[in-house]
């Protein structure tokens, strides 16, 4: 079956699309990525949505003109992505988060994503299925990470210990046993590790005056070098304690917490290049304590993926903070192509719910249930 799969992430850079041949069976398949584009945003629909997941007011007309916006720029990746292909059968889109809330005590989860599925299908004229994450939030869960059961069938070694770290805005990890040992699916864990880029991508902007708006290759926060005393004192920040399962996005790690963070480098007289250094030694060590606080093992190898894998800078304070019995790869030198895993994993989930089958793993996101994941538009 042809499919096509279409996320823009936390970072908002652009529609990742995917097409890709999905053969095999439900249980058993084989996926093959024939294109992969990025299709970036215009300037002025990036600065809405930032400005939205920001917390900025809009009425319901304006939302619902927003909604519609961004599923025409999805409905038209989906159209350029197969220009020179047979037609997609299949639309599976994640679409822009704007908001995330976990799920608390007796309260359930709250998440939207817009780009509505409906307006897709009617413009591309292909069964789109999206709003992925509902069903999870409905069962007492956090609708997210619901990338690691796609990991699981695609990234899982038959004798080795995996993690597969995705590094895109928000960072998160999937835990996966060797699949020798006994019970290994009911053994995966996963959950959001707190900052990918978002924070270095906002200090770069900032300090840059809107001029670069990521760190390319680390090569500016190589130049300094982190201050560990607060790197300690930001990890002290309780979601970096908070048990598993858990979830978040950027409400939390706001421009308002990016100029906490400047307040302190400001007292401690650091460079900018430091407090670059500061903030990527930050997020390498958050992924780390994660890793060392929660899991019930260090795994053997860590699979990066996501925009932060190019950072050159992450990887050397990710490795130094993983300790040297961890073998550091990214998802392509085991054979999945580690920027378009995301839109990938989104044409899977559709995939799953066409054929009924579910897409979440309650241990994973807290779900009360295994459930199917999203609502199709035909
Ligand atoms: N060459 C590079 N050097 C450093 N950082 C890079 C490079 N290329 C991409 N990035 C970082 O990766 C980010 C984009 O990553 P990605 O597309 O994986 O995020 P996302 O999918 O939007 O996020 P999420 O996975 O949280 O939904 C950019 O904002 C930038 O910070
Ligand atoms: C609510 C939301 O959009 N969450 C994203 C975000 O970006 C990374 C991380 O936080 C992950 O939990 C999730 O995306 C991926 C695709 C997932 O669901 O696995």
């Amino acid at each position: 079956m042809l499919v096509i799969g279409l996320i823009s992430g936390t970072s908002v850079d652009g529609i990742d699309t995917a097409l890709v041949e999905i053969s095999g069976t439900v249980e058993s398949p084989q996926v093959q990525l024939l294109a992969g584009e990025t299709y970036p945003y215009s300037p002025r629909l990036r600065e809405t949505i930032l400005q939205v997941c920001g917390g900025e007011k809009l009425d319901l007309e304006a939302l619902a003109s927003l909604d519609d916006d961004i599923a025409a720029e999805f409905a038209r990746a989906a159209l350029n992505i197969q220009k020179e292909a047979p037609k997609a059968q299949l639309i599976g889109s994640h679409g822009q988060t704007v908001f995330h809330r976990p799920p608390a005590n007796d309260r359930l989860g709250y998440t939207v994503q817009l780009g509505r599925g409906a307006a897709i299908a009617k413009i591309t004229r292909i069964p789109t299925i999206s709003n992925f994450r509902a069903a999870d939030i409905a069962q007492a869960g956090h609708g997210a990470p619901l990338v690691p059961k796609i990991d699981a069938y695609l990234l899982s070694h038959p004798t080795k210990t995996r993690c597969v770290q995705n590094i895109g805005g928000i960072g998160n990890l999937t835990y996966l046993p060797p699949r020798q040992r006994e019970n290994w699916q009911q053994k995966i864990f996963g959950w959001d590790t707190g900052p990918g880029n978002v924070l270095i991508d906002l200090a770069v902007q900032f300090l840059s005056q809107g001029q670069q708006t990521y760190d390319h290759n680390g090569q500016w926060s190589a130049q300094g070098q982190p201050c560990s005393e607060l790197v300690h004192k930001w990890l002290q920040e309780p979601y970096f304690q908070q048990y598993p399962p858990k979830s978040t996005g950027r409400e939390l790690f706001s421009p308002a917490y990016l100029a906490q963070l400047r307040e302190d480098a400001q007292a401690y007289s650091l460079s900018d290049a430091d407090w670059l250094a500061s903030l990527t030694d930050l997020t390498a060590i958050s992924i780390a304590h994660s890793y060392q606080t929660f899991l019930p093992e260090m795994p053997a190898e860590v699979l990066l993926c996501g925009g932060g894998a190019r950072n050159a800078y992450l990887r050397q304070r990710l490795l130094a903070h993983l300790g040297s019995n961890v073998k550091l790869l990214t998802t392509d030198e085991v054979g999945l192509n580690s920027d378009f895993k995301e839109a990938i994993a989104f044409a899977l989930l559709a995939y799953w719910r066409w054929h009924n089958f579910p897409g979440n793993l309650p241990q994973v996101t807290g779900a009360k249930a295994a459930v199917l994941l999203g609502e199709i538009y035909r």
